[in-house]
């Protein structure tokens, strides 16, 4: 007769699991889909193929805002010939959700491919050794979802802990990253693969009076992909080398904003709310939030000049407010600012976009005591709530060969 008996809860089943010490990003990659607009175009193009050349006043207003959002070029998967062929696209009294979860479904997990291939490559070991997968989408709504179809496409192994994570809006990339860091210290030598990924032809709408919002949406978000490989200690000598240690995070909310933000799916898409209080808001609130944890680590301070900062750029104005609200040096936003000139807004996948930029100025930065000087550092980024999702980074390595 088997002697063979359960383990209890106290043998440690748990805690022997645990990985020693805090995570680490261990690579990153990105990647847009190939079609470039070009912001100083981009007025004259959206009215064109929205057949809404009559609204004049709209164009205008539409040109002011690509002038003030301090964006140069984005990338979107969507084409003039693909409006041309769905129609209803344009049309807001028309159902037209099918045919684009029909779009993303198929753009998503190959976009998603195509910067994970690339995280994949920098980390340098096999994608067997991948034991779970994080993807976090707007775009895409279908089960089995596009971890599923992106999990198939790398050829990762059918044992991958699989976890689809949807509709946090922009904040979705700081909070993917908050996920892994804690399935990566809780289960010895995990490393997990964190995609966020945009195809927003689920937001394009033809411009409509009485919603001047979407003139913004339409403005400011563009198409890609963030990937990064997260694992705690121990990492494997002379093939892993850590880019940042992620040290401790917070998500908070901001009382009585659930209206400030929204995204909402219907039968003609998803539309997105964006009150224009959005960046006083943040300017008046997103001290506290990073008082309050910036002090458990002993980083708060009334200079936040020491920290390098990885700010999600949701827009020019978001930016403008963080500098203001905690007396950020012009240039401390430097790799927020140049990532929404090159991109735009990719919800979620922005902060990877962001991340890799930082870590490419270290590398670049010849003054080293500059770069130890500012070692420890923030990564933030807003959603829906308002919710405020900060993580504490610690710069280890840049990742990059010389
Ligand atoms: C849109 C801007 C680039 C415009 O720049 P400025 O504010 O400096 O310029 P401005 O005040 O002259 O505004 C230009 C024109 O845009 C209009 N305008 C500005 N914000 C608006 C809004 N939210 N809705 C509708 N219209 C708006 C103004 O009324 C004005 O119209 P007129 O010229 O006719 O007077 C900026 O305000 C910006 O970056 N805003 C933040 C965008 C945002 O909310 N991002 C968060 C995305 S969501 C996110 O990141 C979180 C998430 O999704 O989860």
């Amino acid at each position: 007769m088997s002697t063979c008996r359960p383990v209890t809860v106290d043998e440690g089943a748990w805690s022997s699991h645990r990985a020693n010490g805090s995570a680490a990003i261990l690579a990153i990659g990105t990647s847009n889909p190939v079609n470039c607009v070009r912001q100083n175009e981009y007025a004259d193009w959206y009215f064109r193929v929205t057949r809404s050349d009559h609204l004049g006043k709209w164009k205008d207003k539409m040109k002011r805002i690509c002038e003030k959002s301090g964006i140069a070029k984005r990338y979107l998967h969507h084409t003039e010939e693909m409006i041309q062929d769905h129609p209803e696209l344009l049309d807001r009294t028309l159902p037209s959700l099918r045919t684009r979860l029909g779009i993303t479904m198929d753009a998503v997990p190959v976009l998603a491919a195509a910067a994970a291939t690339k995280a994949i490559a920098e980390w340098g070991r096999p994608v067997s050794d991948i034991t779970h997968l994080i993807v976090n989408s707007n775009s895409v709504a279908a089960s089995p979802g596009a971890d599923l179809r992106l999990a198939t496409l790398l050829g990762l192994h059918p044992s991958v802990q699989r976890t689809m994570l949807s509709f946090h809006g922009c904040s979705g990339g700081c909070l993917a990253l908050r996920l892994a860091k804690d399935l990566a210290e809780n289960n010895i030598g995990a490393r997990v693969l964190v995609v966020c990924v945009e195809v927003l032809v689920l937001c394009f709408r033809a411009p409509d009076e009485t919603r001047l919002e979407d003139l913004v949406a339409m403005t400011i978000f563009g198409d890609g992909a963030g990937a990064a490989i997260v694992g705690a200690g121990p990492v494997i000598r002379g093939v892993e080398r850590p880019i940042f240690h992620m040290v401790s995070t917070s998500q908070a909310t901001l009382p009585g904003t659930e209206n400030v933000v929204e995204l909402n799916l219907s039968e003609s898409g998803a539309d997105t709310e964006m009150s224009s209080v959005l960046p006083k808001l943040v300017q008046e609130n997103i001290k506290q939030c990073l008082v309050n944890t910036l002090t458990p680590v002993g980083l708060a301070s009334d200079d936040l000049n020491g920290l390098f900062w990885a700010a999600h750029p949701g827009g020019r104005a978001i930016l403008d407010s963080y500098e203001t609200a905690l007396g950020l040096e012009p240039g401390k936003l430097a790799a927020s600012r140049r990532v929404l000139s090159e991109f735009g807004n990719m919800f979620g996948a922005t902060v990877f976009f962001v991340l890799d930029e930082m870590r490419r100025r270290r590398h670049r930065s010849c003054d080293e005591e500059e770069r130890e000087k500012c070692e420890w550092g923030v990564m933030v980024g807003l959603g829906p709530g308002i919710s405020v999702e900060v993580m504490v980074l610690h710069a280890a390595g840049t990742g990059v060969e010389d």
